[in-house]
């Protein structure tokens, strides 16, 4: 065991209301958007395939070009409340949003740079439109703010030399100067989503991580702060040397799911951010580059994720006009659809203790109530649902949560063996099961 200065500062799950609602929330949107929507994945004429947002280094655009897109930044039909209507009907409860990726782009009037969204012919603070508009159809916002800057000029990949060190603390002021503006002057903010912080410059400044961290708490209490900030003493990140999280949850999970049987997740918080194509997060001008989820794909990943704890994190990537693409429009609303009938089997919805994963689909259990849930994604050939339960309980009785009335034959058939008998009729969508208990213990 290591004395750590910069290691995890608390054990187990927070517990405070703040906490409990990032948990309850469950349902989140990403939200990339910066001057990379501009070239969408294509510069002079060649189309690039990997992420859209990483265009810079694909096409190998000095600083000097690519930043001069700042001046064509000017999302004319850009409507904050339309972004947030679509957010609220496709059901989720929170939103994050780029303030700065790696291009070092802000969309917010940042007094620490000019390379901000003030200085484009569009001028208005972005961020504060999407806060005000969000938190008005009652989502949460939350700030993705990526450390690594492309176009900083004190910005270090690792420090070799003294020069590095002294121009790196600058950069390190300038970045926590920047987190405390955001933290003071957008109150409502709810957490703070890291990215960028894979270099040998941040490892070796494990000390900065953690004051970030101190200070967006003292200045917001309650906020939420991902694992993904932090380095301890040794440049170990998301888990200290001891093992220990860091930060109030795991944000290691990205575009990919634990394992379905992996419980080892569901002793902390996490949350898993994905991409709707295989892996575009800003706009790319060509959808079909790549594989995209279907939203019946996309429904699974949050039950799966609702099933084992965790939070799912859906991500957009809004073009340079300010609309959201059809085909994403699309998605949001085939899992609107699904959400508005079956959210009770996701808000405020997590791990079913000792009710494993079943091949026909997930359990979730309610938080508050204990009401256990069977969300069902692929139907046995039997018309029969084998649920395995624990040790004295029995299901003494199940439901459709969309139609209570339509009864489900149960019968225990064994000990601790049961089965469901679903209703001779097809089925397009995944439904929920509620499944009411009794505990003979
Ligand atoms: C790699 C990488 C970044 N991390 C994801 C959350 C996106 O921001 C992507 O650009």
């Amino acid at each position: 065991k290591k004395l750590l200065k910069y290691g995890a500062q608390y054990e187990g799950k927070r517990t405070d209301a703040a906490m409990q609602k990032w948990r309850s929330n469950r349902f989140g949107q990403f939200i990339h958007w910066g001057l990379y929507a501009i070239p969408g994945g294509e510069w002079k004429g060649k189309t690039y395939t990997y992420a859209a947002e990483f265009l810079k280094s694909s096409a190998h655009i000095p600083n000097s070009t690519w930043d001069s897109l700042q001046y064509q930044f000017n999302p004319v039909k850009f409507d904050p409340k339309t972004w947030a209507k679509m957010a609220k009907k496709m059901g989720v409860k929170y939103m994050t949003i780029t303030t700065k990726h790696h291009e070092g782009f802000c969309l917010w009037p940042t007094q620490y740079t000019k390379f901000n969204i003030g200085n484009t012919p569009y001028k208005k603070d972005i961020i504060k439109a999407l806060v005000d508009a969000y938190n008005s159809e009652g989502i949460d916002v939350n700030f993705y703010y990526s450390v690594l800057d492309w176009h900083h000029p004190d910005w270090r990949y690792d420090i070799k030399t003294k020069e590095d060190s002294i121009a790196f603390s600058r950069y390190l002021t300038f970045a926590q100067n920047q987190l405390k503006e955001l933290a003071e002057n957008y109150p409502s903010v709810k957490g703070f989503w890291f990215d960028g912080t894979w270099d040998q410059s941040i490892k070796k400044n494990g000390w900065w991580t953690l004051q970030v961290e101190q200070m967006l708490k003292s200045i917001r209490p309650g906020v939420v702060v991902n694992s993904r900030l932090r380095a301890d003493d040794y440049g170990a990140r998301h888990f200290d040397s001891n093992g220990k999280m860091m930060g109030d949850y795991e944000s290691g999970y990205e575009r990919r799911l634990p394992s379905p049987t992996d419980t080892q997740v569901i002793h902390r918080d996490w949350e898993a951010c994905m991409t709707i194509p295989e892996n575009q997060w800003g706009y790319h001008k060509k959808w079909d580059i790549s594989y995209t989820k279907t939203p019946l794909e996309l429904i699974e990943m949050l039950v799966q994720t609702t099933s084992l704890g965790g939070n799912f994190l859906l991500n957009f990537g809004p073009k340079p006009d300010g609309t959201i693409r059809i085909e994403e429009q699309q998605i949001a609303e085939h899992i609107g659809n699904w959400m508005k009938i079956n959210s009770a089997a996701i808000y405020n919805a997590g791990h079913a203790k000792g009710w494993p994963r079943q091949d026909w689909g997930y359990f979730t259990q309610n938080e508050t109530t204990g009401k256990l849930y069977a969300v069902v994604f692929n139907i046995p050939i039997s018309g029969i649902l084998k649920i395995q339960t624990l040790e004295g309980i029995t299901i003494s009785k199940a439901s459709f949560l969309e139609k209570p009335d339509v009864p489900i034959t149960v019968k225990e058939i064994a000990k601790k063996q049961v089965n469901l008998y679903l209703p001779q009729q097809s089925f397009s969508e995944p439904f929920v099961i509620i499944l009411d208990t009794i505990n003979e213990n």
